[in-house]
């Protein structure tokens, strides 16, 4: 069963000759409980896609329909519901907050909602994660892969049911990458959330379900991958 609906999309950026033609037409179907990969040429759309996708930036023409609903017609306070609780999100740049300790960090989308922490299911985030003994430490005491880890565990807080991730292991090195993606992938296994990943990388994308290929804004293949490993 599908759990969201891109419906022709397109986005151009600017205006006469600077006008760029980000998106031409996308229409895909987000798989509810897969991870799709997103892949293609710098340039391609990939993060347009995501972006709009996500909510976080409007198309200039399309639809995207979650719960049958065309989110561009929410309001603004509907919208940032939507952005809080059904959708996580992790980038390149961690976007830790410095100045508050990891526990809160990865609670911060719970607690920013006013929603009661259930702490049960986030001590079993923080254990799967292998963040039990950086709880109280701060960002800034943290590496770059436990960083993200706690990225990821922020993302996975409030249950969202989509988890968006451009780039995530863009600013971590080889090993790292693979740790941080495996993490990732079993958080999403074991909590059963929906992944929409963009990647540069071949070894990731050859692991997910979907594999969805972009070149100059539109989709030129899409492939399914039958055969992935389960944990
Ligand atoms: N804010 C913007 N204003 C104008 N043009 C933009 C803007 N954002 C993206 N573009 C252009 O839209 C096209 C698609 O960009 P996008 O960032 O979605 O590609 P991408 O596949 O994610 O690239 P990369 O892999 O390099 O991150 C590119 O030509 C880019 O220059």
């Amino acid at each position: 069963m599908s759990k969201l609906e891109i419906v022709n999309l397109s986005k151009i950026y600017g205006k006469g000759e600077s006008e760029v033609e980000a998106l031409k037409g996308i229409n895909l179907s987000i798989e509810n409980g897969k991870f799709t990969a997103i892949v293609g040429p710098s340039g391609s759309g990939k993060s347009t896609l995501l972006h709009c996708t996500a909510g976080l930036d409007n198309p200039t023409t399309g639809e995207v329909i979650l719960d049958g609903k065309n989110i561009f017609k929410l309001s603004e306070e509907e919208m940032s519901k939507l952005r809080r609780r059904k959708f996580g999100f992790i980038f390149q740049s961690f976007n830790l907050i410095p100045v508050i300790d990891i526990y809160e960090n990865i609670t911060l989308p719970i607690s920013i909602d006013n929603k009661k922490i259930d702490t049960e299911y986030i001590s079993e985030i923080i254990n799967t994660l292998g963040l039990k003994d950086k709880v109280s430490k701060f960002p800034n005491e943290l590496s770059g892969g436990q960083q993200q880890r706690v990225a990821i565990a922020r993302a996975l807080a409030n249950r969202p049911e989509i988890i968006f991730a451009d780039e995530p292991t863009g600013n971590l090195d080889s090993e790292t990458t693979a740790e941080v993606i495996e993490l990732l992938k079993l958080s999403v296994e074991k909590f059963g959330q929906t992944l929409v990943m963009i990647t540069h990388d071949e070894n990731i994308a050859s692991t997910a379900d979907i594999l969805i290929t972009i070149k100059d804004g539109k989709i030129v293949k899409k492939a399914e991958n039958k055969q992935r490993k389960r944990h």
